[in-house]
């Protein structure tokens, strides 16, 4: 038997059975590079969308097979969905219209969304942040971005609209139900300094996926005006993954100051960057940036960088379609752990170098948000 360690891992992936019955996932190409550093090994799978979940348990299974052989400590799959995920829904019929070359959409005066759409009471600015496709990180980064803004003094808030597969409560170690006040409003859960409410705590698991979508916007209108969410200066929103109807609804009805755009370097998750960065720009959201998450490793025992998912791809399409970039998240262990036992990183380790990605997309956010206000101009002397 051989004793690369890469080998082995692709030989022990042949031999486990995908969930969805198939063809083993190293013959159907869905294994990214495997790298390994300091006996930790790294790779991504990829699937489609509507089998993200049913593959998640068996990822843990492969990092618990991985994690056996000899010479690799430990491993780490990500798991990345192959298509918009979460689209239960008929799709729109219209195709994904191609981005604009010019820059993102003009906000109306001010960054404020048309006047059409009523705002939440008490809430300044709405920040969607979305993504293409699901299983890109987009959860923890809406996550980690709330808590950077709520390190830079603002009041913060962080809705999860993502009725298909809520990770806020997850990710912020949220157990309990939010509570009603006088039978008519809900308070929203307190966590990290945070005002958080999730779609997945109202909607009963056993509602078939089917019905999920149609009760988006019902679910979401509710969350807007029946939360008791008090003063916030900004409300994150973490959208349902993809660009189908329900997503595009959602952008058109709630009343966003703008949106950020999470993905992963490969190319697949930047198409559908781009369809997502279409879909705001459609409704004429203004987009505050791209994020390119998973973005490259840094070896723990040399600290050298390495680029497993061909990295760049975001900051480059981020230039070439006039939006910001808004910056990169290594891929880290430290990230997925913390963010999996509800401990996210920049709370509990605010002033880490795995905080200091997010402080910065965070920073850059407000910078863009601040830039999108009326600039006041002091008043006018006229010499007549
Ligand atoms: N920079 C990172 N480094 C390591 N792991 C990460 C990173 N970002 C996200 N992850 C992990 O990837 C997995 C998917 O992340 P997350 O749930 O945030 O993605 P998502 O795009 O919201 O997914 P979904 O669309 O399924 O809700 C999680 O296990 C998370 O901890």
């Amino acid at each position: 038997m051989t004793d690369d360690p890469k080998t082995r891992i692709l030989d022990l992936l042949r031999q486990m059975t995908p969930p969805d019955g198939g063809a083993d996932v190293v013959s159907r190409g869905l294994v990214s590079d495997i790298f390994i550093a300091d006996g930790k090994a790294f790779f991504s799978l990829t699937v489609p969308a509507a089998e993200a979940q049913r593959f998640e348990p068996f990822c843990r299974a492969i990092e618990a097979a991985v994690g056996k052989i000899e010479s690799v400590s430990k491993a780490m799959v990500a798991l990345t969905a192959e298509k918009a995920a979460g689209t239960p829904a008929p799709r729109s019929s219209a195709p994904p219209q191609p981005p604009r070359a010019a820059p993102a959409a003009r906000p109306a005066p001010g960054g404020r969304p048309p006047a059409t759409k009523p705002g939440i009471p008490g809430v300044d600015r709405i920040v969607a942040v979305a993504s293409g496709k699901g299983g890109v990180g987009k959860s923890t980064t809406a996550v980690n971005l709330a808590l950077g803004l709520s390190l830079l003094g603002l009041r913060v808030g962080i809705l999860d609209a993502d009725v298909y597969g809520p990770s806020i409560p997850r990710l912020l170690g949220l157990k309990d139900k939010p509570k009603t006040s006088g039978g008519r409003t809900m308070l929203p859960l307190e966590a990290y300094g945070l005002k958080a409410m999730s779609m997945g705590l109202m909607v009963d698991e056993e509602t078939p996926m089917i019905w999920r979508g149609p009760m988006v916007m019902s679910a979401l209108t509710q969350m807007m005006r029946e939360v008791e969410w008090g003063e916030l200066d900004v409300l994150v929103v973490d959208m349902p993954p993809g660009t189908g109807d329900a997503q595009l609804t959602m952008a058109q009805q709630v009343p966003l100051a703008g949106a950020v755009i999470v993905s992963t370097p490969q190319d697949l998750a930047l198409i559908d960057a781009r369809k997502g960065l279409a879909m705001f720009q459609k409704v004429d959201v203004r987009v505050l940036g791209i994020v390119e998450n998973m973005s490259y490793f840094v070896a723990p025992d040399t600290g050298n960088r390495y680029d497993i998912f061909g990295h760049g791809g975001a900051k480059a399409e981020a230039e070439r379609l006039g939006v910001p970039f808004l910056g990169e998240v290594p891929i880290e262990m430290a990230i997925r752990e913390s963010s999996d036992s509800g401990r996210p990183v920049v709370a509990t380790d605010p002033e880490g170098p795995h905080s200091a990605a997010y402080r910065d997309i965070a920073a850059k956010v407000l910078a863009e948000l601040e830039d999108s206000r009326p600039k006041s101009r002091g008043p006018s002397i006229v010499f007549e």
